[in-house]
């Protein structure tokens, strides 16, 4: 068979090992195949950056646009939305299949992208956008295609799960945590995408419309970051048993009418030390998959690094390949649930809430009137005496709720904040995931 044309575009972290990876793998890939791959250009923006050993200078162009012309197959790797964008629909316009790992532009034009692929009759592929190495994104499009997902629930971005778990176990504070993922290369030099949550908004509106048939976008996502988790938060969820992780949430949601919806949610939790997501380390990823049928399933692995997502890339490439030359195309879009998005308000969880209260009598009886009031129901409530040499004596107040819905848990702690008794809340931070 004649050599399929593939052409890199970006070769950074990730396009550096794919294009080590085709060289060094080039005869098993071809046996894969059905075809030798033929790796015909990278496209960079300057030639002059050095890009050692495993890059073929005579491979550099910065014409991008002409390479994607000559090209059955196109990785693109530069990441952002421009030109990033317009390079891949040129691709797929001139029938060749994509493979991409950018998450930001796929939760935010993926339809544009999908309709191109469709008429081109070509594919587009994504696997190393959600989760890095982790194979996800196909067991979800096609493993469970015969099951019904009820909820995806994970910790889908390194960085900042690399920085709560210092703050956890090496007491740092979060700035000194994100300057150690920077030095070790997890954090970009610009982490804001990471630590304000968009990074992890983006993977969780590309896993919510693959699990439920349905088109989220990134602005569909709750999304906070953990710019704002402290380390009296991480010490609060240690004295309750728990940890501190940034999680992705995406669930089916049934209203008293049987309506179903979706809720898409991106923000920091405690879960219980002995949940599964709790033993997560360093910048590793994980993420449950719960199905009707097949019940539980986890996956866990890299989630970034160069070599690591490298493995994904490659894994799309090889499928859009052999489909290329077996003459067939995997499953594109599929949106026909399209489901409506639900609001926070709505949500179902618990809450951790860390008050300073005046210790005197009463002073509980008159927090927990305000909870029930509010159709909560509190779980724990732990008091502790807060040293002070002046004026009253103060107690700091935890409670711990019982599931209740996010607009009622949210009522709940502006009352509390209202109280004359109540002289700071410290911390408000939600609790997920069974023991
Ligand atoms: N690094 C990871 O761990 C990881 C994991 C999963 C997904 N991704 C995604 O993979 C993509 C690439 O990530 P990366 O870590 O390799 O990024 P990177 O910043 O290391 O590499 C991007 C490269 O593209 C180049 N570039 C920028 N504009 C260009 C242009 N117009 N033409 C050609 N080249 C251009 C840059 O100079 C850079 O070398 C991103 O979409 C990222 O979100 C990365
Ligand atoms: N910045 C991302 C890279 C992988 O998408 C992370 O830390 O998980
Ligand atoms: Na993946």
């Amino acid at each position: 068979m004649d050599p399929l044309k593939v052409a890199l575009l970006g070769c950074g972290s990730v396009g550096t090992q794919v294009a080590r990876l085709l060289s060094t793998h080039a005869e098993e890939l071809a046996q894969r195949v059905g075809a030798p791959l033929e790796l015909t250009g990278i496209a960079v923006r300057t030639l002059e950056a050095d890009r050692g050993p495993d890059i073929d200078p005579s491979l550099l162009t910065t014409d991008a646009p002409e390479l994607v012309k000559r090209a059955d197959l196109v990785i693109e790797l530069i990441g952002g939305i421009e030109p990033a964008r317009t390079l891949i629909l040129q691709a797929l316009a001139g029938g060749a299949s994509v493979v991409t790992g950018n998450k930001a532009l796929l939760a935010e034009h993926g339809p544009q992208l999908y309709e191109a692929a469709e008429r081109g009759g070509v594919e587009l592929y994504y696997e190393a956008a959600v989760a890095g190495a982790i194979p996800l994104l196909r067991p979800i499009r096609e493993s469970l295609a015969g099951d019904r997902v009820r909820r995806v629930l994970g910790i889908v971005n390194g960085t900042t799960n690399y920085v709560l778990d210092k703050m956890d176990t090496a007491g740092l504070d979060f700035s000194a945590a994100v300057a150690q993922a920077q030095s070790l290369g997890y954090a970009e030099a610009d982490p804001t995408a990471d630590v304000e949550g968009y990074d992890a908004a983006a993977k969780a509106a590309i896993l919510a419309s693959l699990a439920f048939h349905t088109r989220v976008h990134a602005a569909d996502v709750h999304r906070e970051g953990i710019t704002q988790v402290s380390a009296g938060d991480v010490a609060s969820a240690k004295q309750i048993g728990a940890v501190v992780k940034l999680l992705a949430i995406c669930e089916r949601t049934v209203a008293a009418d049987g309506a179903e919806g979706v809720s898409v949610r991106v923000h920091p939790a405690m879960i219980p030390a002995s949940h599964p997501l709790a033993s997560v380390r360093g910048a590793f990823n994980a993420v449950f998959v719960e199905a009707e049928a097949a019940g539980e399933l986890m996956f866990y692995g890299q989630g970034a690094g160069g070599l690591p997502t490298a493995s994904a890339v490659l894994g799309d490439l090889v499928s859009a390949a052999r489909n290329r030359v077996g003459g067939s195309r995997g499953p594109g879009e599929s949106t026909y649930a399209q489901l409506p998005l639900r609001p926070m308000g709505e949500v179902i969880t618990r809450y951790h809430i860390s008050l300073d209260v005046a210790d005197r009598p009463g002073v509980l009886a008159s927090v927990a009137k305000v909870i029930a009031e509010h159709g909560v129901s509190i779980e724990t409530v732990r008091q502790q005496q807060i040293e002070s040499e002046v004026g009253e004596g103060r107690a700091s107040l935890v409670v711990v709720t019982h599931a209740a819905t996010e607009a009622a848990l949210e009522a709940t702690v502006s009352a509390l904040a209202g109280l004359e008794i109540v002289t700071a809340v410290v911390g408000v931070m939600r609790v997920e995931g069974e023991d």
